[in-house]
C-alpha cells in the first residue's frame, strides 16, 4: 500500500511547531548592520500563507507588561507584543535570548512579507509569522510591528 503523506495545513503545521517548541530548518540567523542588528533570512523559497516561525517568549498581562516596561531599556521593549485575547491585553515579552526565530525578525511597515496572527492552542495564545506573499530564498523575513513611534522607522541606515 502507498503511504502518501497529506500536506498539513499552515495552521496546523505551526500548531506542531509550537507543541514541539522547534523551529522550522529553512532559516538562518545574519548580521545585518549595527543600524539593524540581526535578521531572519530563509534558505529556500516559502509560498504564500505557509508557516514561518513562532514569536516565542513568556506570556504576562498588561499589568506586568506595564511594570516592566517602565524598568526596561529601550531595546528590551522592542521585544514587547502586545495582543488581545480573551476580551483583555496580553503581552509575549520575548527580550530573553532564548536562541528562538521569531524574536529575531525585523519591523516594515511598507512591504513585510509575513504578518503575524494569534492561534489559540491547548487554552493559551501563541503569536505566528505566516508569509503573505510568496518568498524567495535568501530573502528577509519581515513583518510590520504595527502603529508604534518604532524610532527606527524615521531613520535612515547609512549601511542597509
Ligand atoms: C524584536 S528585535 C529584532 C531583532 C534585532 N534586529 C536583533 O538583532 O536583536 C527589534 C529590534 O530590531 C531592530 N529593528 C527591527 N526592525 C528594524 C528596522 N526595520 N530597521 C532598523 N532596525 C530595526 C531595532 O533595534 C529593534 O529594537
Amino acid at each position: 500500500m502507498s503511504k502518501r503523506r497529506t500536506r498539513l495545513s499552515p495552521q496546523a503545521e505551526a500548531i506542531q511547531f509550537i507543541l514541539s517548541g522547534r523551529e522550522k530548518p529553512c532559516f538562518k540567523v545574519k548580521w545585518i548592520s549595527d543600524f539593524k542588528g540581526r535578521g531572519v533570512f530563509t534558505c529556500t523559497p516559502i509560498e504564500k500563507g505557509s508557516f514561518v516561525a513562532e514569536y516565542r517568549g513568556e506570556l504576562i498581562s498588561q499589568y506586568e507588561q506595564d511594570k516592566r516596561q517602565k524598568k526596561y531599556t529601550d531595546k528590551q521593549n522592542a521585544f514587547l507584543f502586545d495582543f488581545e485575547w480573551n476580551n483583555g491585553t496580553w503581552c509575549i515579552d520575548a527580550s530573553r535570548e532564548d536562541g528562538s526565530l521569531g524574536r529575531l525578525v525585523n519591523d516594515c511597515h511598507k512591504s513585510p512579507n509575513c504578518k503575524m496572527r494569534r492561534l489559540t492552542v491547548q487554552g493559551t495564545p501563541h503569536l505566528c509569522l505566516f508569509a503573505i506573499e510568496n518568498i524567495q530564498a535568501e530573502t528577509e523575513i519581515t513583518y510590520d510591528y504595527g502603529d508604534s513611534q518604532w524610532p527606527w522607522r524615521n531613520l535612515v541606515s547609512k549601511t542597509s
